[in-house]
């Protein structure tokens, strides 16, 4: 059965989709946001993505859409997107064809249509749908938001690049981002500095990490390969930062590589990356080991973001994955405090009965009661499920 991944925040448009393909033999997943679509497409094959482009009430500019579009397609070249749009109009539909989308269909929808044109993209794709090879990037705050949109631009380069960054924050998964998006059809090599004592025959895209580490002479080596009429692309990856390298660096080789330094900020800097992460690796790896999905309520989330993340995004990871398996919060907080016994064992069940109060004091209207929670329709929505509402 062909399976489609359908990214729209409005759940009563959802229920309604979700049986127009049932009847059609096409089993339907959803997405209610971006970071929700990525975390589906991590854990499933999906062969079809229909994607609404605004994710937030009153928002019509489609600019979420659009960059979740980028990633999807970053992530799996060949996975056709039919992009939904409404209140935004033909000029953001026309945006996202330019972007890779397979084609469009405006809101509010012909059903007939619809399923047409789903299944004419359904057919033109090959069948042996592979899953993913690369893990997914998310990118919830404006400073990594920055950094990537940066790298994406010049990706298509072949300029050299420096990618900086304190261990665990993303930089090898960023350099696989930008080989994944130029043009070099061949795998990326990777080098590890330290150990560097000869450089690949061949060109195509060289990363290094630990690129500060890399010996004198090699240093030397990679400047003259470097000086080529048609040298590798380098992606060099270093915790020191723009004067740390230029003091370990030859001069001729930073003149190299230090046209351009995308730095990546440490996880502690990002609380919206740390919320939109602990509820990736969550929910990726409840699915992964078939296992519930921790409860990340209000007092959890501050705790996340108040962690220093020493190792980062790979600390957060190991954190959330932990909690996965044994069903318990549990680290060691920065301030040295076992920050799993701060929380309080009955908060699930005080967050249930608010959450079924104010739904009753507004007579089950979501947009109302959502409101009086401080939360988005579609995070009520999920914790309306979560609790079974
Ligand atoms: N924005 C992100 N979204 C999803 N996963 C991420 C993100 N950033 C990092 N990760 C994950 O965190 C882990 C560490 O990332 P990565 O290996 O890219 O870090 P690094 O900076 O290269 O680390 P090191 O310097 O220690 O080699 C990887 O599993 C990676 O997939």
């Amino acid at each position: 059965m062909p399976r489609l991944l359908f990214v729209d925040d409005d759940r009563d448009v959802q229920i309604a989709a979700r049986l127009l393909f049932r009847k059609s033999g096409i089993e339907m997943l959803s997405a209610y946001g971006a970071e929700e679509a990525l975390t589906q497409l991590a854990s499933f094959p999906v062969d079809l993505v229909l994607l609404d482009l605004n994710y937030r009430k009153g928002e019509s500019s489609g600019a979420e859409g659009l960059a979740l579009l980028r990633d999807i397609l970053v992530l799996r070249q060949d996975l056709p997107v039919i992009v939904v749009t409404g209140h935004s109009g033909v000029t953001i539909a026309v945006a996202a064809m330019r972007a890779g989308a397979a084609d469009f269909v405006m809101k509010p929808w012909n059903n007939e249509r619809l399923l047409a044109l789903v299944g004419t993209t359904l057919k033109g794709r090959r069948a042996d749908q592979a899953a993913e090879t690369d893990p997914v990037m998310i990118v919830a705050s404006e400073k990594l938001r920055r950094v990537v949109t940066e790298a994406d631009r010049l990706a298509i380069t072949r300029a050299p690049l420096v990618i900086t960054g304190p261990s665990g924050v993303g930089k090898m998964l960023l350099a696989r981002r930008i080989h994944a998006l130029s043009q070099e059809s061949n795998p990326a090599v990777t080098i590890r500095a330290e150990d560097c004592e000869e450089l690949p025959e061949e060109g195509g895209t060289w990363i290094f990490r630990n690129f500060e580490a890399l010996s004198a002479p090699m240093q030397r080596h990679l400047a003259d390969r470097l000086d080529e009429p048609a040298p590798p692309r380098v992606i060099a990856l270093s915790s020191v930062d723009h004067t740390g390298l230029k003091a370990a660096l030859d001069p001729r080789l930073m003149l190299h590589l230090g046209m351009v330094i995308l730095p990546l900020s440490p996880l502690h800097e990002r609380p919206e990356d740390i919320l939109a992460l602990s509820g990736h690796f969550s929910r990726y790896s409840s699915v992964r080991h078939g296992l519930i999905e921790p409860v990340i309520d209000e007092e959890r989330r501050q705790l996340l973001c108040g962690e220093a993340w020493p190792q980062n995004v790979r600390s957060l990871r190991a954190t959330v994955e932990r909690a996965v398996l044994t069903g318990r919060w549990s680290w060691t907080s920065s301030n040295g405090q076992d920050a799993a016994s701060k929380s309080t064992p009955t908060l699930r069940d005080t967050e249930r009965s608010l959450i079924e109060a104010t739904l009753h004091k507004h007579g089950f209207n979501v947009t109302q009661a959502a409101r009086e929670l401080g939360l988005t329709r579609p995070a009520l929505y999920r914790r309306m499920a979560r609790y079974g509402l």
